[in-house]
Order: structure tokens, then C-alpha cells, then sequence
């Protein structure tokens, strides 16, 4: 062994045993990389070292593997090589493993090249090979210089090299990019260059590969400066319609580090854009759409800063044709369909939403409609789903709150044949079903009982309904829209409702206004003067006196209510129209004029189709009595009675729990 080798070996061991000289610069790195190559892998920095080369079918399993990734490697490793070729470096990428699998060499130097180890099959794990620039890569997962007397071994001190790491979209260490050559020079510092390309481009490789994989998804380009982040930018993450994550780039993951973690969850998956920046689905949409990036700025609830973001849309094949299409369309002329235009006269809150909803109509979102009780959240729904190209498909409406919690997961889900005894023992296809392909809309969401919430997030995420007994799933393509009155993120935080569902469900929120809060009163009543007028045969008139008395209510039931003031009013009037005799006293009183809030209970201060009472005094509405006979006289049976009033059975449910009747089954009593 020559005296230069010997010096080496004596550097290493003395750093390997805690000892390093004050001449030295240590380089922690290297440093722990000797350390663990002298004490844990057992390796002698006096052998010569062998490269060791591993068999072409490893090699060539190790490229079937991974062929997306050494495509997009190919291309920025020939990029790279064009840089560096005149300075004699050859480049290497290897798998996870530490094994070459793709090299670009330089004829010249081909050789010598072999001789260290720089060709396909070679293994450079540290355990094998000592301090290298691969194998310490991929133990310290950082982009690092080993230049020249770095390596452990003192044959392998003639080499430069420069490597950096190279992470799957999912977190995974795919390989090591590497830049080598014969070392020239003692100074680590003229590997600075070769270092920062060699981490360019294999930033440049990771990007690429995250945007292949996640062609058919969202992605969201982040960056600190705007001019660039159309080009380039520093962070990716990819998502779902729903907006749930399902891949961060490198620096990504490491930004995400900030959050708080979540306890036997992924890092990153399944998290929630909503949880990262101050935005919903909906303003991705609009940021898609935004030309200029100064206009693209999120506010990220990560580290309070504000990021420019570019969104690249998915990439999606269209049902029954073959080429790919941009899966936005331009939608800020959307017209919007007549069912939502409907809805509301010259109120700028619901003009917004009509619009907004219009526009999420098509695309496969999950919506969540919030609030208060009767202010038309079910109308809004199926609104949505008549403006929406599935408005030839079901819209299956399920009240969660009105379903008895014992039925409400066979109704939900189906049974097979067999699955129960005696009336229910021929199976039923269960309502998600029913709605496929179309809308389900899912009403007081926030009353689903927990287990059922974890198999409604299956259903969401993965398509596919395992109905009561059956054991193969039936795969259903749904758009869900959720609704609630309560606040689900209290719900959230008492525990009670599941947030990994809540974010499922609220691809995009729209909040309905109060009634007290609309501008558009007075068309409103006119509308549902014409209905109801249709409906009972009578001119659908008002006088002035009772339209101002209309205005003056705080309406703390909402359009339910005024829904139901004009019933009475047309029920109690002649064909002079509605005057403010009509009208329920309690219009004519004045109201508390207290608002109810999201969170309130439901108040419900009258039914939805109740029979003009004659007084509205009464401590149970007559509508509440005439239902309790007729369900007494069908033995209970839901069903029956919603066929005898023409109404479904949600409907009866809903009223009576409204009225406050509760069924001898439920009550633990025999019907008779
Ligand atoms: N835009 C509207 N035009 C006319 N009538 C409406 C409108 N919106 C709601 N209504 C009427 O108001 C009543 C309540 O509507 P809906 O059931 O959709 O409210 P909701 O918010 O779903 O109530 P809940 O929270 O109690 O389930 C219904 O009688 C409906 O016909």
C-alpha cells in the first residue's frame, strides 16, 4: 500500500474512532458515513475495494419496475450530460438499492470508468461500497458532494462525485442521481457546480415524474414568486375533485412537516386542501381560470405566508370517446339552467350562488349545502341536479334525521336475499344504488350515525357500495349533495361527525341565506302564491296591507314558513285574495325577532303540507292528529301511509318527528 493510502487509512480510522485532527475540516456527513461503515457494516478502509456488479436479469427487473420513472430520468440525465460532458463526468442512475440502472459515459474515459465501478449493474450501497456518493445518499437522503478523499476506501479516492436523491410522489426513495469524475483538484469546492446541477436536474426529474403520475388529477404549482410559477415553482401537490391530497413533491412534504401530525394517518394523504390554504374546491376552480399569477395568490394556513399558485387541470377521458380532453371548461358563461334560475329574484347572495352552483353542476364534486332549517337547501339540490347533465338520471333524496337509526343502513346500502327474515327477506337494492348515475342527496348529513359515516366515506372514495350479506361490492358513480343545518365543524370537534367524510363531502360549500337575509322577498311570495294558487284552484292574489305585513316578519322558519303563511292565508281567503286577516296571527303579532343560528335545533314552527287549520292555536296542529290516526289505522306502515297521502316516506318520517309521534316499534311497544 503507498504512503498516501496509508495516510487515508489512518484519517478515516481516527475519524471513525471519534478522533479528528484540527487540520481536518470535518464534514459531519462523511464523517458519520466512516462511522457507520467501520462500526456497523464492518468494513476495513485498508481493502481494496471490488466494485460489485449485479446480475443483468436484477438489472433488468429493476428497469421493468421502474420504467415511467427512468423515462422522465433518461430525458433529464441526456439534458444534464450535455452540461457536463466536456468536463469529463459521466452520469448514473440507480434504484432505490443503490444499483445501476441507466449510465451516460463518456467514451474517453469508458475504462477507467469500469475500473471504479461507473457502469450498469454496479452496486454502490454503503455497506458494500464504503462512503461513496450513492450509498451515502441514499443513507443520509440528502443531495451531497463525496469528493475525492471522502470515500472510505482509499482506491476509491481518484473520484468526484455529486449526488442527489430522487423521491416518488409518494414519499418513496426511487433512486440516486449521479454526476462523477476523476478527481482533479483537492478542493471540494470545484464540485459546487456539479452538485447544483446535478440537484436541478434532479429536482427537474422528480417534478416530472410527480406530473405524469398525477396526470389525471389536480395539481397545484406553489411558489414565492409569481413570475415563475407558471414555469417552475417550489412545492407540488396533487388532489382529488374533492380536494383531497393524494401526493406531495419532496419539498412539499417537507413544508407539510409543519402540521400537527395525525395519528395513525399519512403525513400527507388524505389531508385536505382546506386544511392548507384559506380556499375551498370552488376557488380552485377560479384560480385555474386566473390568467395572470399575480391574481393567484393562496393565503397557506401552513405557515400563515402567501404562495402564487399555478393549477394544472386533470387530464381526463371522456365517457365513450377515446381522446383525452381538459377536463375544466371555460365557465364564466355558463348559463344557468332554469330549475336554479327559479329560485331567486334579484338577491345579489343567491344570484352568486345559482351562478356558482351552475358551474359545479357538471363536474363530479361533492357539494355541501349549509343553511338554516327550511331556507330551501333540498329545493337548492335538486335544482342543482335539474340544471346538471344527470338531471335524466335519479336524484334519490335520504333524510338521515328522519330514517330510524335501525334502518337506516339497510335503506342506505341494500340486502341481499336472505340477509333478514320475514317481510325484508327478498333483498332491496339500498338507495345509494338507486342512485347511480345520478344525485344523492343526503339531508341532515350531520345526523348520520358514525359507523354508517365510515362506510359512506368508502362508498366516496372508492365507488363501490358492499350491500347487507352480499360479498361482491356494486360499483356506483354518484354525485353526492350533503346537506346540513347544523354547524359539521363542531360536529367535527365534539366528535360526533367524521372529518376525513366532511372533507369528501365539501368538494365546494354553498351557503343558502337566511329568508330574514334576502333581498328578493317579494319574489318569493309571488312565486309561491302562483304555486300554491295552481294547487288549490284559486286566483293567487295579495293586498298591499298583507304584502307589507309579509315584509315586516322576521321569518325565523324560513321559506317553509312563508311557504306555509300563504297555504293558510289562500285556504282562509275569498277570491279577493289574501288580506292581513289570512294571514297566520302570528305574522300579524310579529315574531321574536331573534335569529336562529346554524347551530340552533331545527324550529319548525308548522308542517310542510299541513291542511288550512282553522286555528292555529291549537297545542297540536290538526295535520299532527290526522297523521297519528292514519298511521295508527295502517299498523305503522310507512310505507302504506306515504302511498295513501302521495308523499314518500322520508316525508312522513321527517313530520313525524316533527310532530313529535313516535311509532309503538320504536317505542318498544306492539303496534295494533
Ligand atoms: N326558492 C324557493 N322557492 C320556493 N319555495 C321554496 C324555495 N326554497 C325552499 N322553498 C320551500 O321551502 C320549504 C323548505 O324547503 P327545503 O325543504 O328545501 O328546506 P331545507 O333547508 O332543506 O329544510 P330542512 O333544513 O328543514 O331540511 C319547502 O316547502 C320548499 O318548497
Amino acid at each position: 500500500m503507498s504512503n498516501s493510502s496509508d495516510l487515508h487509512v489512518d484519517r478515516v480510522l481516527r475519524a471513525a474512532s471519534g478522533v479528528v485532527p484540527s487540520s481536518d475540516t470535518p464534514d459531519s456527513l462523511i464523517h458519520r458515513s466512516w462511522h457507520r461503515c467501520y462500526h456497523q457494516h464492518g468494513l476495513d478502509p485498508a481493502d481494496c475495494f471490488d466494485p460489485c456488479v449485479e446480475s443483468a436479469s436484477r438489472v433488468r427487473t429493476s428497469r421493468e419496475r421502474m420504467e415511467e420513472y427512468l423515462q422522465v430520468a433518461r430525458s433529464g440525465m441526456e439534458q444534464l450530460f450535455k452540461h457536463v460532458v466536456d468536463l469529463g463526468y459521466v452520469l448514473l442512475l440507480t434504484d432505490a438499492e443503490g444499483i445501476t440502472i441507466d449510465y451516460i459515459g463518456n467514451d474517453t474515459w469508458a475504462r477507467d470508468a469500469q475500473r471504479f465501478g461507473l457502469y450498469l449493474g454496479a452496486n454502490w450501497q454503503e455497506h458494500i461500497a464504503g462512503t461513496n456518493g450513492i450509498g451515502t445518499c441514499i443513507q443520509e437522503q440528502t443531495a451531497l458532494t463525496c469528493h475525492s478523499a471522502d470515500h472510505f476506501y482509499a482506491n476509491n479516492t481518484g473520484l468526484s462525485c455529486s449526488t442527489t436523491p430522487l423521491f416518488h410522489p409518494d414519499g418513496r426513495l426511487m433512486g440516486v442521481l449521479d454526476v462523477s469524475a476523476q478527481a482533479q483538484s483537492d478542493a471540494r469546492e470545484s464540485q459546487h457546480l456539479a452538485l447544483h446541477l446535478t440537484r436541478l436536474y434532479g429536482r427537474m426529474i422528480e417534478d416530472a415524474t410527480f406530473m405524469r403520475h398525477f396526470r389525471d388529477r389536480w395539481i397545484l404549482r406553489l411558489a414565492t414568486n409569481w413570475a415563475l410559477v407558471d414555469v417552475t415553482g417550489d412545492m407540488l401537490l396533487a388532489f382529488d375533485a374533492d380536494g383531497v391530497l393524494l401526493g406531495a413533491s419532496a419539498a412539499a412534504r417537507q413544508w407539510l412537516r409543519a402540521l400537527p401530525p395525525r395519528r395513525g394517518a399519512d403525513a400527507v394523504v388524505g389531508r385536505h386542501l382546506m386544511d392548507l390554504f384559506d380556499c375551498t374546491m370552488d376557488d380552485i376552480w377560479r384560480l385555474a381560470r386566473a390568467p395572470d399569477a399575480m391574481e393567484r395568490s393562496l393565503l397557506s394556513l401552513v405557515d400563515q405566508r402567501s404562495y402564487f399558485s399555478s393549477v394544472i387541470v386533470p387530464r381526463v377521458r371522456a365517457v365513450g370517446d377515446g381522446p383525452l380532453r381538459e377536463a375544466a371548461e371555460p365557465a364564466a358563461s355558463v348559463p344557468v339552467g332554469a330549475a336554479l334560475r327559479r329560485l331567486a329574484g334579484e338577491d345579489r347572495k343567491m344570484r352568486a350562488l345559482q351562478h356558482q352552483a351552475q358551474r359545479l353542476a357538471n363536474r363530479r364534486i361533492n357539494i355541501l349545502i349549509q343553511g338554516e332549517t327550511g331556507s330551501g337547501k333540498e329545493v337548492f339540490a335538486r335544482a342543482l341536479h335539474e340544471s346538471s347533465e344527470r338531471r335524466h338520471k335519479p336524484f334519490v333524496a335520504v333524510n338521515c334525521a328522519a330514517i330510524p337509526e335501525s334502518l337506516i343502513e339497510s335503506e342506505l346500502f341494500g340486502y341481499t336475499a336472505g340477509t333478514f327474515t320475514g317481510a325484508r327477506s327478498r333483498g332491496m337494492k339500498g338507495l345509494i344504488v338507486q342512485a347511480h348515475g345520478g344525485t344523492l342527496f343526503l339531508d341532515e348529513i350531520g345526523d348520520m350515525p358514525l359507523h354508517l359515516q365510515t362506510r359512506l366515506l368508502r362508498v366516496l372514495s372508492e365507488h363501490e357500495v358492499l350491500p347487507l350479506g352480499a360479498e361482491q361490492p356494486v360499483r356506483v358513480e354518484l354525485t353526492v349533495v350533503a346537506a346540513s343545518h347544523r354547524d359539521l365543524r363542531q360536529a367535527i370537534a365534539a366528535g360526533t361527525f367524521r372529518e376525513d367524510l366532511y372533507y369528501r363531502l365539501c368538494g365546494a360549500t354553498l351557503l343558502l341565506p337566511s329568508l330574514r337575509e334576502r333581498q328578493d322577498l317579494d319574489y318569493l311570495i309571488h312565486l309561491i302564491l302562483e304555486e300554491e294558487g295552481r294547487e288549490a284552484g284559486v286566483p293567487a292574489a295579495i293586498s298591499d296591507e298583507a304584502m307589507a305585513l309579509l315584509r315586516r316578519c322576521p321569518w325565523p322558519g324560513n321559506i317553509r314558513q312563508l311557504r306555509n303563511a300563504l297555504r293558510y292565508g289562500l285556504a282562509l281567503c275569498d277570491e279577493a285574495g289574501i288580506l292581513t286577516e289570512h294571514l297566520p296571527p302570528e305574522i300579524g303579532a310579529g315574531m321574536p325577532h331573534a335569529a336562529p343560528t346554524l347551530q340552533a335545533p331545527p324550529a319548525a314552527p308548522m308542517a310542510d303540507r299541513p291542511a288550512p287549520p282553522p286555528a292555529m292555536a291549537a297545542a297540536r296542529p290538526p295535520e299532527a292528529e290526522r297523521l297519528q290516526a292514519l298511521l295508527h289505522a295502517h299498523r305503522w306502515n310507512i310505507t302504506a301511509v306515504a302511498a295513501k297521502t302521495g308523499q314518500c316516506r322520508t316525508t312522513i318520517y321527517r313530520q313525524m318527528k316533527r310532530f313529535g309521534i313516535v311509532s309503538p316499534v320504536d317505542a318498544g311497544n306492539t303496534p295494533h
